[in-house]
């Protein structure tokens, strides 16, 4: 019989940043980046998203999330450092990231891909992990049973290439849990329009 449902492309490499790294770079990110609530559109109305966000990269590299178009902030030292190490090792040339910070367990992000156009065909989305531990889940589009599922600990990279956000969605669901703040990376290649 076929592999009905092959695992999604996706590889996590762990640690990445060592511990005293990461804690550097989490107290660097929390105090520098000029954290924003995005609005997203949910169900045919614009709500603020449960999460502070700040879109940065190069100056060409303008965005469109959820509906609405972000002009990129500039490159923080720190995150100019952490693209060129993602560039070097997984020979991809990101010139923006996502930053996303979850203040605690009812910040999330719902289910979705990042398939939009201006990402191409079969975007690498390299997605780095600080501060507090939280689940990752992947459901298959066409059939959501099929799931996998990470624990994304502070220093992690996870990577998701190939056609992984053509045939999966994924989430990173709400916890009852008392859990501590999170930051996370997700460095893309924004294609010309
Ligand atoms: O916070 C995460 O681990 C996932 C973030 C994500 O999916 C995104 O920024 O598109
Ligand atoms: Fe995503």
């Amino acid at each position: 019989m076929v592999n009905p449902s092959p695992a999604a492309d996706v590889a996590l490499v762990h640690p990445w940043l060592l511990p005293a790294q990461g804690d550097a770079v989490f107290a660097a990110l929390m105090a520098d980046i000029p954290w924003e609530t995005h609005r997203i559109r949910m169900f045919g109305k614009w709500v603020d998203s449960p999460r502070l966000s700040c879109w940065i990269g190069d100056p060409q590299a303008t965005y469109r999330y959820s509906g609405a178009d972000f002009a990129p902030h500039p490159w923080l030292p720190v995150l100019a450092e952490m693209r060129q190490r993602l560039q070097q090792e997984l020979g991809v040339p990101f010139n923006s990231v996502l930053a996303n910070r979850y203040r605690d367990g009812r910040d999330a992000m719902g289910w979705h891909s990042d398939d939009e156009p201006e990402l191409g065909p079969e975007p690498v989305i390299a997605s780095v992990s600080l501060g507090a531990t939280r689940r990752f889940v992947l459901r298959r589009r066409d059939d959501h049973a099929v799931k996998q599922a990470f624990l994304l600990e502070p220093g992690s990279l996870l990577v998701m290439r190939g056609r992984s956000q053509f045939e999966w969605q994924h989430a990173l669901p709400r916890t009852a849990r008392p859990v501590g703040e999170r930051i996370n990376l997700t460095f893309r290649q924004v294609m010309r329009r």
